[in-house]
């Protein structure tokens, strides 16, 4: 199942930097790992925004919410969901 989710990243003024560049850390790091795993299919970044578009694809909305919600920068995040279907005019038969 293919999703979009969009993830703007709040990390308030006067948070701990070395803390901030840990949490980043682990969120690339975690990030590669699913990107590896073709979980996290892929990511753009939203032009001027601490933001990112991502394509997801997960075997169910469950599994989606377990991995959003266990992302390190989780705490920072507001996140929108949007589940996506194969448009029927596309030419990638990988899009379902
Ligand atoms: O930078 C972001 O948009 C937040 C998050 C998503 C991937 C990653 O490495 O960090």
């Amino acid at each position: 199942m293919l999703f979009m989710v969009e993830m703007d990243v709040n990390i308030p003024l006067g948070f701990d930097p070395e803390e901030a560049a840990q949490l980043k850390a682990a969120e690339k790091a975690r990030f590669q790992e699913l990107q590896q795993a073709g979980t996290w299919r892929h990511i753009w970044r939203v032009v001027g925004q601490y933001a990112n578009v991502s394509i997801f694809d997960v075997p169910s909305n469950t599994e989606l919410h377990d991995i959003l919600m266990s992302l390190p920068l989780y705490p920072f995040m507001t996140m929108h969901v949007t589940a996506l279907c194969r448009h029927p005019s596309s030419l990638h038969d990988d899009d379902r």
